[in-house]
């Protein structure tokens, strides 16, 4: 049995449906647009509460130290701007790749900063811990805000959409991948004219993009040759800077025959899209 007041909270992944790069800001971040859409696959965090204010993490991440682990940073920033005397021992399941796009670093943060905003009764609205969670990193704003999302600015002015929710096929293709690495790239396309949601979502899946693809494809050859193998099986795409890339299937045996063909030299696992994050679905089953 848990011990009472004890959370236990999904941190799910997101994809980018689509990913245009429309600039780049004078601090040398980039101007995006971006649909992002959650997976019902991800880590899990359990967030117990201690009397001694101290905060503790269960996690060992191969070149991740404690301090900076993105769980410890949104663990101690909440509790230094709301001047709490409650602390945390955290746990975490960790099944999502690191450096691998689909934000489990952020949505970990994220599902930090809503489950110690419930376990510690500090009843801070969605937008303080947004802004709080952009600090930490661009992906934790729509992973704090729950809903399938239009992205632009560097991904943080959101505006809630609806998208299909298919199932997916994520691969794996082996290799970590830095954002910054390709953010920094020379040859990364960064002038796509900005358009519409309305347009962005008119298009559809037939017309979405990942503007980070090309400069992955030639930096990192593994990625390109699962994008090529996995293209022939199904409409596939980059998530975020990578490495993971996404298939899209109708229905749930699609996916479990897809799975069944992956060479076994790159991971995979099937998962269907959500727009609303199961994150907050997990808080309003457990209603304070
Ligand atoms: C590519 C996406 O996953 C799309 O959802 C995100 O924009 C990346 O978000 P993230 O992993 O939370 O990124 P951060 O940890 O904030 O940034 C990592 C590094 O990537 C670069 N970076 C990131 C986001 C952005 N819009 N422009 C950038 O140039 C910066 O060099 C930054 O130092
Ligand atoms: N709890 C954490 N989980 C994963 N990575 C963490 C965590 N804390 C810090 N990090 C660091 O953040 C980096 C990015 O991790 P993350 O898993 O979010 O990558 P990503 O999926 O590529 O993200 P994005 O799609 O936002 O680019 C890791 O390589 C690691 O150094």
């Amino acid at each position: 049995m848990p011990e009472a007041g004890t959370l236990t909270l999904p941190a799910p992944a997101k994809l980018n449906r689509m990913l245009h790069i429309t600039g780049r800001r004078d601090d040398g971040y980039h101007a995006l647009q971006t649909l992002f859409q959650f997976l019902d696959h991800g880590d899990t965090l359990t967030l117990a509460p201690r009397a001694d204010g101290e905060i503790r993490l269960d996690a060992t991440l191969p070149g991740v130290t404690s301090d900076d682990n993105l769980i410890l940073r949104a663990a101690r920033r909440l509790q230094a701007i709301t001047g709490t005397h409650h602390g945390a021992h955290i746990t975490l399941d960790k099944r999502l790749p690191m450096g691998g796009g689909l934000g489990g670093g952020s949505s970990d943060a994220a599902t930090t900063l809503l489950g110690l905003n419930r376990l510690w009764k500090l009843d801070l609205p969605l937008a303080s811990l947004a802004s709080l969670g952009l600090e930490l990193g661009a992906d934790v704003p729509v992973f704090v805000r729950g809903h399938a999302a239009w992205g632009e600015g560097i991904g943080e002015r959101l505006t809630p959409v609806a998208l299909d929710t298919p199932w997916f096929v994520v691969v794996h293709p082996g290799v970590g991948i830095s954002t910054a690495s390709v953010f920094g790239a020379p040859e990364l396309t960064r002038d796509t004219p900005p358009i519409t949601m309305a347009r962005a979502l008119q298009g559809g899946v037939a017309s979405w993009r990942n503007d980070c693809e090309p400069t992955v494809r030639a930096l990192y050859p593994e990625v390109a040759s699962a994008l090529d193998w996995l293209g022939t099986r199904a409409p596939s795409m980059l998530t975020g800077t990578g490495a993971c890339i996404f298939a899209r299937l109708e229905r749930e045996e699609d996916a479990d025959a897809l799975l069944a063909e992956i060479p076994e030299r790159w991971q995979a696992f099937k998962a269907p899209g959500r727009n609303r994050s199961p994150l907050h679905d997990a808080l309003d089953r457990r209603a304070p």
